[in-house]
């Protein structure tokens, strides 16, 4: 089933159009991975698809589920079951672990159980008394999937989950969000500058260059192909 289809979508901002006719076709279970360079319109497209305010959306269509998602009110998106954790990982700083994860629970139509969260993110159980800002930033990220997971979604969008986080770290996220995917049925799509870490998580990607979709690899076809790697994404 075909969970998310992004057709000739055409969006920016005042200082002009960003996105140039982006396609994305996200079937139910898989990962997916939008790849390019800074500046592409990764994170341009995933605010179009989750309704944030900017950028400002001219021309296409997104649709979940068959049902058309531009025109709708970002909460109103994430109740039809689509959770969005952004780049700067928004937590509130002052409330604890566990204060986190119920206030977005409590923002949710249907969450899930909130200690299920403990089962998921292990570590996070050692330090759910500990306010948010005085966690590491491996933390932090792990806290914000948190958030977005317990509201139970059926696509989960994440923008650059591994950004800034060490080596170590980062493939403890990128389990965190295999697990997701596998054990509980949540479809992915992240956006990542880090070819090695879209590879690791993702099955499929496409490949952003300059609000263009220039490419559609799959995982195995990607690692083989230095030339696309060098040409798009300057590995
Ligand atoms: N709020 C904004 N107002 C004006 N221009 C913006 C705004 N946000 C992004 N842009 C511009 O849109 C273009 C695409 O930015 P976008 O953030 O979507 O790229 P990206 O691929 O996610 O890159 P990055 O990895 O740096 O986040 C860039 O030229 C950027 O300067």
């Amino acid at each position: 089933m075909t969970l998310l289809q992004v057709s000739d979508l055409e969006a920016g901002y005042e200082t002009g159009r960003v996105l140039f006719g982006i396609d994305l076709e996200i079937e139910a279970g898989e990962t997916v991975s939008l790849l390019g360079r800074n500046g592409a319109g990764k994170t341009t497209t995933m605010r179009s698809i989750v309704g944030a305010e900017m950028p400002t959306v001219f021309h296409g269509s997104i649709r979940f589920r068959g049902e058309e998602l531009l025109e709708r009110k970002s909460h109103e998106i994430a109740g039809m079951g689509l959770s969005y954790v952004p780049e700067a990982r928004r937590c509130f700083p002052r409330l604890t672990v566990e204060e986190n994860i119920h206030v977005a629970a409590t923002a949710a139509d249907d969450p899930l159980p909130e200690a299920e969260m403990y089962d998921v993110f292990p570590d996070l159980a050692d330090i759910r008394d500990r306010a948010a800002k005085n966690l590491s930033g491996g933390q932090q990220q792990m806290l914000a999937i948190a958030r977005a997971l317990v509201a139970n979604p059926d696509l989960m969008l994440l923008d650059e989950p591994c950004e800034g986080l060490a080596p170590l770290i980062v493939r403890e996220v990128e389990s965190a969000i295999q697990r997701i995917n596998e054990n509980r049925d949540v479809t992915v799509l992240i956006v990542e500058q880090n070819v090695a870490a879209a590879m690791a998580i993702a099955d499929r990607h496409y490949i952003i260059e300059e609000g263009h979709i220039v490419d559609e690899v799959t995982t195995e076809k990607l690692r083989a192909d230095e030339e696309l790697q060098q040409e798009y994404l300057g590995v």
